[in-house]
């Protein structure tokens, strides 16, 4: 099997294409393991579609399936586009709904499904939480230091809401973040959806624009932006290397 590895913004996928549909999660668990696989944060297999240019299957680090991956989707669109699966304008079907990325070099912009507030927000563990999503669930406190993000509340959060969780710092107009990802268990240094539910709930208390420049903790800079309720991310991706691997 023909595979590839991808960085999207130090959030880092396998990818590969085939036609053949099966539960791939102890593939997955295996592949993302970063001491006995080739190791990533998420797996991913695009798979043939009737009316989209395809769909995808998305497995986190542990292996659990997850409907929706922000930085996922660049890294595939541009895997797609590479592999000359699509266009460089597609469509494809996930856990979510239909996504539509555009390549344009290594930079690639995703709409992502429309967000929805899944309850007021509340206090908790001496913090504020807004909870969205974004495509899978996501619990955003601000804060003024980024450096306060707390891996044990945040587990605890995760565990309590079945959530991610994300601690984001203000500055002008910029969201500086921290993500603790379900499915990798643990600080990611990169989450699509996370800084999306991160802008979209800064943007609702009108701390934002409708649109703000994201640095996620790998410390490269992202694009969010919102048009009729709709969230466009963008940012750059790379293909680390490619390989065959007997699967
Ligand atoms: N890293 C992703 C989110 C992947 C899914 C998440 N771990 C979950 O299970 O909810 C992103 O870039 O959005």
């Amino acid at each position: 099997m023909h595979i590839a590895k991808y960085n999207a913004n130090g959030n880092d996928f396998i990818i590969f294409h085939t036609f053949v549909e099966v539960d791939r999660s102890t593939l997955a668990q295996q592949l993302c393991d970063r001491q006995k696989g080739v190791g990533a944060d998420g797996l991913i297999v695009l798979l043939p579609h009737s009316e989209y240019d395809f769909k995808w299957q998305f497995y986190n680090n542990d292996g659990s399936i997850a409907s929706m991956c922000g930085n996922g989707t660049r890294a595939c669109a541009h895997y797609a586009f590479t592999n000359q699966l699509a266009d460089a304008s597609m469509r494809f079907l996930t856990g979510a709904g239909v996504i539509t990325s555009v390549v344009e070099n290594d930079v690639v912009e995703t709409e992502l499904t429309t967000p929805k507030v899944l309850s007021e927000s509340f206090e908790e563990n001496g913090l504020t939480w807004h909870f969205c999503d974004t495509g899978v669930p996501h619990l955003v406190t601000f804060v003024e230091d980024i450096g306060c993000f707390d891996k044990v509340i945040a587990r605890q959060m995760r565990y309590k809401y079945n959530a991610n969780v994300n601690y984001a710092r203000l500055e002008k107009n910029a969201l500086h973040v921290r993500t603790y990802e379900r499915g990798v268990e643990d600080e990611t240094l990169a989450c699509g959806t996370g800084m999306a539910a991160c802008f979209y709930s800064a943007y609702r208390q009108k701390l934002v624009g409708t649109s703000a420049t994201i640095y996620p903790i790998s410390g490269d800079e992202l694009s969010l932006r919102i048009v009729d309720q709709k969230l466009f991310f963008k940012g750059s991706v790379q293909k680390v290397f490619e390989t065959v691997l007997d699967l």
